[in-house]
């Protein structure tokens, strides 16, 4: 798409969850919903059942009379255009049926299945009576089915599912029952100490790892991923690059909500829009301008590879976030001021939807005109004392430094953070001096500011860089190892979960 195409009308991806409601709201149609709207999808609702429901456990159900749930639904679909329905808690044969029914009527074209029959707290959502309506009905519509073991061991008559060896044949045997794409969640899988998934899309299996994130807030994943999954669907997003986002989601949203509080019971709720607060926090909080935290996967564009694999700028920086990067760097060394400022604009749109920071490279009157968070300067563009003259107090300025005299001038001059490499050698940025693990080193021991290692570095690498273990070492910036690559997000979300493996086991 050109990056200066522009419509008077908006469309907005839609999903229609169909599940119960949690009066807690940490799971179910809340949850979903807020997913949906995190990831920038429309999502509209029908109610299957109500359920009173808190941090300790599901208190009562309601269901909701199989006519009111066909009512519902014929009143979104005859009005809206729908483009995934997900379900979630359904709780009778009859809401089964019906469903059904009406998914084939209004030919609504992606299905997501959340087979939900037990809450996290072990309550029985949808009895055994469902069973049949599942596996005859509504599996043969689902494009993917996402069970959990306890679930996928139901679907398959109590089976007994205790190794990811099992989870694979479970995987094959539910995608025999006709879901095209089955992804079996294995969080509650004993003696593992990451999170280990498989998806099967009939003909390969993939195994997505992440990082087990400690925390008692994890009720509402499984309804959280799914919607995830379906508002990636809805946008046009490939099945597995929507799984690999909404997992990379889930696991960013957990980690910064490990500590919050709501409620007295063992499951608490996450925070969905972390994104919207982690930016507010960042950029406008009282005391700094911007975490030094979203210095752990910090992305650096280039127009060249953006052009060697047909891809827009826009879209190489969103596929960027979607892959889980925490701070994003135009670096554009080619475009006209003109075209540099309306790529940019574009750009910090996306940015500040999803909340993560962007920043731009030495162009301090880009920076501005565009309103992005920051800029991004070398020793020899804009003095740090300057940009900051202009850019005033609320904008994030980084600087490029290879030796401690830079850094502590860095400091000195104001500037939020370094970028110190070139770690290893680079064919990205020409003629440039490597200074080596040592080099990076020297530079961490003597800045006072938080420091993000670029040159070199991708997924082979990166534990090296890491493994320093200077505190103010936050992350990496990178360029070619996620932007020269067929898969911008699959890259990413690699490198990603390898950096949250390595920060969490430092904890
Ligand atoms: C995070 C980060 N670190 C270093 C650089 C390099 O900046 P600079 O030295 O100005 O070189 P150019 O990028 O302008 O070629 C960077 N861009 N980002
Ligand atoms: C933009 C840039 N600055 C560097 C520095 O050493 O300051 S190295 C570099 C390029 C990094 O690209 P890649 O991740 O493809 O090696
Ligand atoms: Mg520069």
């Amino acid at each position: 798409m050109s990056e200066t195409q522009g419509s008077a009308l908006q469309w907005l991806p839609h999903v229609l969850t169909v599940a119960g409601s949690d009066s807690g709201a940490g799971a179910g149609i809340q949850a979903d919903i807020k997913a949906c709207a995190a990831a920038g999808v429309y999502c509209s609702s029908v109610i299957t059942a109500v359920t009173a429901q808190n941090t300790v456990g599901v208190q009562g159900v309601y269901s909701i009379a199989e006519e009111f749930v066909t009512e519902q639904l014929r009143s979104v679909l005859s009005d809206m255009k729908v483009d995934v329905i997900k379900t979630g808690m359904l709780p009778s044969p009859g809401v089964i049926t019906v469903l059904c029914q009406i998914i084939k009527e209004f030919q609504v074209g992606t299905v997501v299945v959340d087979p939900v029959m037990v809450s996290t707290s072990g309550d029985i959502l949808s009895g055994p009576s469902t069973l049949t309506g599942f596996l005859e009905q509504l599996l043969p519509l689902a494009d993917i089915v996402t069970p959990n073991l306890k679930e996928a061991s139901a679907l398959l008559g109590g089976i007994s599912l205790e190794t990811v060896g099992d989870m694979r044949s479970a995987a094959k045997s539910i995608h025999d029952l006709g879901a095209r794409n089955v992804l079996v969640k294995g969080g509650d899988l004993r003696g593992s100490s990451d999170a280990i998934d498989i998806f099967f899309d009939g003909e390969q299996f993939h195994e997505l790892s992440g990082p087990r994130i400690i925390t008692r807030n994890t009720h509402g994943t499984g309804c959280t991923l799914a919607s995830y999954i379906a508002a990636e669907l809805a946008k046009g997003t490939p099945m597995l690059l929507a799984v690999q986002a909404a997992k990379s989601f889930v696991e960013s949203a957990l980690l910064f909500s490990k500590d919050l509080v709501i409620g007295s019971g063992p499951q608490g709720p996450f925070d969905h829009l972390y994104r919207m607060k982690k930016h507010q926090n960042d950029i406008n909080g009282p005391n700094s301008r911007f975490s030094a935290d979203s210095l752990l996967l910090y992305a650096v564009t280039d127009s060249r590879m953006n052009r060697k694999w047909s891809r827009s700028m826009a879209e190489a920086v969103k596929a960027s976030i979607e892959g889980g990067a925490t701070i994003v760097q135009l670096r554009e060394k080619e475009a006209e001021t003109g075209k540099f400022i309306d790529i940019a604009v574009k750009c910090v749109a996306i940015c500040r939807s999803y909340g993560v920071p962007l920043l731009i490279n030495d162009r301090v009157d880009v920076a501005l005109a565009c309103d992005a968070d920051g800029v991004h300067v070398g020793q020899s563009d804009m003095p740090v004392l300057f940009a900051r003259k202009i850019l005033g107090a609320g904008k994030i300025i980084g600087v490029s430094c290879k030796t401690p005299a830079q850094a502590e001038k860095a400091w000195a001059d104001g500037a939020d953070y370094i970028g110190c490499g070139g770690v290893f050698p680079t064919t990205t940025k020409k003629n440039n001096p490597t200074i080596g693990l040592d080099g990076l080193k020297a530079v961490c021991l003597s800045s006072k500011l938080p420091v993000v290692a670029i040159g070199g570095i991708g997924a082979e690498n990166a534990q090296s860089v890491m493994e320093l273990s200077a505190p103010n070492l936050k992350g990496v910036a990178v360029v070619s190892a996620l932007f020269d690559q067929e898969s911008v997000v699959a890259e990413t979300d690699r490198l990603k979960s390898l950096l949250m493996d390595m920060v969490m086991t430092d904890r």
